[in-house]
């Protein structure tokens, strides 16, 4: 009797992660300054880089690392690094993301490297954000996971509770990332207050506003209007949609 024919296996979510970030690998040309993002799906455009890199199918690329994590991960597959006092312009950024918004909006930084991915994905030519379906959402702050902010650790508690306040009419609370036990220390040598939202903050230019004023906040995990291109992983393939494309 032949073998029965093989059976259909659906991809896994690293598997998504795999093809969108594969997907977005094809923006890069020899010669590039990369932002590298940071998480469990930017390390597949890293590790994909690097592979081109040692066929000999990139060469020139200069990668600027989000994070200490991407950092070493980079140089494990072989990119050479700078960063932007030697390299302030740079040419394209690849990086995951927590939330999409239908306007491109994301929350980021719930891997804690939010500053840095700000700062560098913020001066690119073109940002392109990797996820795979289960980021899309209504609204931001729809998951109902965690927006983070960065703030510094002095009166952190402080600081919190301001946070929360700001949005109270939107049922937010606030908690300080912790782990291990102790309260999660960024690259920056910061702590993170996460915030949690029942409902629609509504105008998030207002909301960004609003966190930035408050002293003891050094950056929130909105990415407003700064994505360019997103690629989208999902069980029936991959999509790719560009800031150019979004109804204004
Ligand atoms: O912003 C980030 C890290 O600060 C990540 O891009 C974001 O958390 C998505 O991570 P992952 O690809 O592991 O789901």
């Amino acid at each position: 009797m032949p073998p029965p024919p093989p059976t259909a296996v659906s991809p896994t979510q690293d598997d998504l992660k795999r093809m969108a970030a594969h997907r977005a690998v094809d923006y890069v040309k020899s010669g590039m300054v990369l932002g590298l993002g940071t998480g469990s799906t930017a390390v597949h455009a890293i590790r994909r880089i690097g592979d081109l890199l040692r066929r000999g199918e990139l060469s020139g690329i200069v990668g600027i690392p989000t994070s200490k994590q991407t950092e070493e991960q980079a140089t494990e597959a072989g990119i050479p690094l700078s960063d932007l006092e030697s390299h302030p312009s740079v040419d394209l950024a690849i990086d995951g993301a927590d939330e999409v918004d239908p306007h491109m909006n994301l929350v980021k930084g719930r891997g804690g490297s939010l500053l840095r991915e700000k700062m560098i994905e913020g001066t690119c030519e073109r940002f392109v954000v990797i996820v795979d379906e289960s980021k899309l959402v209504d609204y931001i702050g729809g998951s109902r996971l965690a927006m983070p902010v960065e703030v510094i650790p002095f009166c952190c508690n402080y600081t919190l509770e301001r946070l929360r306040r700001l949005f109270v009419d939107s049922g937010c609370t606030a908690e300080l990332r912790i782990e291990k036990g102790k309260p999660f220390e960024t690259d920056n040598g910061n702590y993170i207050v996460n915030l949690y939202f029942e409902r629609d903050i509504g105008d998030l230019n207002d909301a960004s506003d609003r966190i930035l004023r408050l002293p003891g906040v050094v950056e929130h995990g909105m990415f407003l209007g700064m994505a360019t291109t997103l690629i989208v992983a999902g069980k029936l393939g991959v999509t790719v949609k560009e800031k150019s494309e979004l109804a204004s």
